[in-house]
């Protein structure tokens, strides 16, 4: 997870806000004095901080909790109201209004330029766009086939020659490409050789003066901490239609301040790079960055990600609703289990279940191809009452389903253990805490309160 350490820091702050009985000043002072050192100990800028937390104090001692908000749920409200105020307020989602429309990435050398640019490919690619990318960088050939290589899996086309040295022309040939072949997006790479923002800035507006992009997107390095202030305000001033991606928010100890610095310069930060993987990019919303860095659970983030699946699958809004109450029968699973594959990793979609925060289990519930072949051929041996209500299969059956599928008892068992497993775990969650969160998107599922 992105910022783990500080949404851990932060966390066990409100924390002792939901475990207390009464909501005093001393212990709004404690909560405020521990979430300036969790932000201060992620890089974010001192004087930023102290703004910061001297708003959430002021706000916690005197503003009246409404009618029907506890005291304490007034003080975890104003915190995550702060807090995605500092990161921006609201998303600004990536437009794709023009077809083509032509998007100019820029970073400097290391930022994960490259690697993003493949993210950012493949993730318009699952919206259903046909996306195609220019390689312009000149400095190191191996710029164009790092960016082939990350790509070729997705058959996403990349155009570049290592051999040409006039970046401004292969930009220039590369866009007209594209746009013969009647592509969507268009996204052309540029080198990141620039020791600094001057040089980098001068190739952006040489190259943006000849394809005339719909965006320039910076990319910046998350582990710089607060640094990333002078890259993009440096930016920002330089170019009117500036949005920003930050990457190698993953385990980084100074993503806190790479954030917060970045929207203090007011450009938007559209995306963040949370992992080494293609598929490890996403969009960035700061309400539900910071309900989920604050443990606060992500039904928002949980349901998009479901209403992606189901322009992938079909999958019907009554199946998701049985995902999340847990009510499901075998094949209810199996269609889960058959999405998840494709969804990737489910302990990044438990992530952002409410009330689940840290403790996650283990992939207890991804199964490989192979597998879920074998539990189709076996569920194909099973009668119609049995998919409906697994818990009529008793040992006999469980013999005669093996038989009649030609798989072992023991695979029939293992199946069946899934089932339970699944179940039992969707149904705590339920119990736990989806009722509450279900109420609104808004609520602190993940403290319990
Ligand atoms: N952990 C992590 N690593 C990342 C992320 N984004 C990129 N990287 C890694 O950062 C390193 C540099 O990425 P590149 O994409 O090669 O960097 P670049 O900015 O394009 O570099 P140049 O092509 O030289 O300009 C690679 O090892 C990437 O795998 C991220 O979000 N998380």
């Amino acid at each position: 997870m992105a910022l783990e350490k500080l949404g851990k820091a932060l966390n066990s702050a409100l924390r002792k806000l939901a475990r207390s009985s009464t909501v005093d000043e001393a212990l709004i002072k404690e909560v405020v004095r521990d979430i300036q050192r969790a932000l201060i100990q992620s890089d974010v800028n001192v004087r930023l901080v102290l703004q910061l937390t001297k708003r959430i104090q002021e706000r916690a001692l005197n503003e009246k909790p409404p009618a029907g908000v506890s005291p304490k749920e007034h003080v975890i409200k104003i915190v995550y109201e702060e807090l995605t105020n500092f990161l921006g307020r609201e998303a600004v989602p990536l437009e794709i209004k023009e077809k083509p429309t032509v998007l100019l990435a820029v970073g400097i050398q290391g930022s994960g330029k490259t690697t993003t640019i493949a993210k950012l490919a493949r993730h318009l690619q699952k919206r259903g766009y046909k996306v195609g990318l220019v390689c312009t960088d000149t400095w190191r050939p191996g710029a164009y086939y790092q960016l082939k290589q990350l790509v070729e899996p997705f058959k996403i086309e990349v155009f570049g020659d290592p051999e040409e040295k006039d970046a401004v022309k292969l930009a220039r040939e590369g866009v007209a490409y594209f746009k013969e072949r009647g592509v969507d997006v268009i996204i052309v790479d540029t080198a990141g050789r620039h020791k600094e923002e001057s040089g980098l800035i001068e190739e952006m507006k040489q190259i943006s003066g000849a394809i005339n992009p719909h965006e320039v997107i910076l990319v910046i390095d998350g582990t710089i901490g607060q640094q990333a202030y002078n890259q993009a305000l440096a930016f920002k001033e330089a170019t009117p239609i500036g949005s920003i991606i930050v990457t190698k928010l993953d385990g980084s100890a100074k993503g806190g301040g790479a954030l917060s610095a970045v929207a203090a310069t007011g450009a938007p930060i559209k995306f963040i790079g949370v992992g080494e993987r293609v598929e490890d990019l996403e969009p960035f919303d700061p309400k539900r960055f910071v309900s989920r860095l604050l443990g606060l659970g992500d039904i928002e983030g949980l349901l998009e990600k479901f209403e992606e699946l189901q322009r992938e699958q079909e999958l019907k809004e009554e199946d998701v609703e049985k995902f999340l109450k847990g009510k499901f029968n075998l094949k209810d699973m199996y269609a889960q289990l058959e999405a998840m594959q494709k969804m990737g990793p489910l302990k990044q979609i438990l992530q952002m279940i409410p009330g689940l925060g840290y403790s996650l289990p283990d992939d207890a519930v991804k199964v490989g191809e192979e597998k879920l072949r074998r539990y189709r051929i076996i569920m194909d041996s099973m009668t119609e009452e049995e998919l409906e209500n697994p818990d009529l299969i008793n040992y006999s059956r469980i013999k005669r389903i093996a038989r009649g599928s030609g798989t072992s008892t023991k695979e029939v068992r293992e199946l069946l253990a899934q089932y339970n497993q699944m179940r039992k775990m969707f149904k705590s969650l339920d119990k736990r805490k989806l009722a509450k969160m279900a109420k609104k998107f808004g609520g602190f599922g993940g403290l319990g309160i």
